[in-house]
């Protein structure tokens, strides 16, 4: 079990200023795929149990985490063969009919030539099949050693963060996303997950105060992480700005998705 650091006032600090966020995140989740095929049976979840019980984050279901699945060392090392790879761009996502570069970068994949992916109005760039590298750390992913054989996935996206200016805003992912499995390369950074709460009103109007629980770890060098079910219904998740971070990141997001 992943030792946790819930609600603590470091993190409340970076929230805030995280929720002032540049709009080209705001919309992040108005991710819609499209494509001809929307076979699911090959999409399963992770149900291993000496998995699922060894690494669950208390205190959520659906969400779990491994600090030190590989070695450090190869973590670096993948991290710099996949900085080469030549599909990296910057999204021009359209927010209220303006036109914004995201800062940061991405390169996508998939194993079908036919899927489509949208987001903010952007098309994504999306290139199949995988890198050889991206291959081969999905197939380490699917053993019985680690997440199971049958845990196969039909995209990816890769997310460079080059320092600690670059963020990925508060957002969930789309539900067609059934299983994402990250893999951390690079610095290490924070992780922020919110419960979403609807708000009550009461007879005056006014919207009831509630503290939405916040799960805040760090996603270390050489970590995977696992979100499926109903995980992006139920919470958003964020990587603030961290100034003082000068390394960069890459993180690999191995998504079984629906189109
Ligand atoms: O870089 C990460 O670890 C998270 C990226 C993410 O949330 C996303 O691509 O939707
Ligand atoms: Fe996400």
């Amino acid at each position: 079990m992943y030792n946790l650091r819930l609600g603590a006032k470091r993190g409340r600090d970076e929230v805030e200023s995280a929720n002032k966020k540049p709009k080209e995140e705001q919309n992040e989740q108005l991710e819609t795929a499209c494509g001809t095929t929307t076979d699911d049976s090959q999409l399963v979840p992770v149900t291993r149990p000496e998995f699922l019980k060894a690494y669950a984050i208390k205190g959520m279901e659906n969400v779990y985490y491994k600090h030190n699945w590989i070695p450090s060392t190869l973590a670096h090392q993948w991290r710099r063969e996949l900085n080469d790879l030549l599909e990296w761009y910057r999204p021009k996502l359209k927010v209220y009919g303006r036109e914004i570069q995201q800062s940061r970068k991405i390169a996508a994949f998939s194993t079908n030539e036919g899927m489509k992916l949208k987001y903010s109005g952007h098309d994504v760039e999306m290139h199949s099949p995988f890198p050889p590298l991206v291959e081969k750390i999905a197939a380490r992913l699917a053993t019985d050693e680690c997440l199971g054989k049958e845990v196969k996935f039909n995209h990816c996206m890769l997310n460079m963060y080059e320092d600690g200016s670059i963020n990925i805003g508060k957002h969930s992912d789309n539900l067609e996303n059934k299983v994402i499995v990250t893999v951390s390369l690079g610095a290490e950074r924070t992780w922020i997950m919110e419960e979403k709460i609807k708000r009550k009103k009461d007879a005056m109007g006014n919207k009831e105060k509630v503290q939405p629980k916040k799960f805040k770890w760090t996603l270390g060098n050489g970590s995977l992480l696992v979100m499926q079910g109903d995980v992006q219904k139920l919470y958003t998740h964020e990587i603030p700005k961290e100034p003082k971070i000068k390394q960069p990141r890459i993180s690999i997001t191995f998504r079984q998705l629906i189109y």
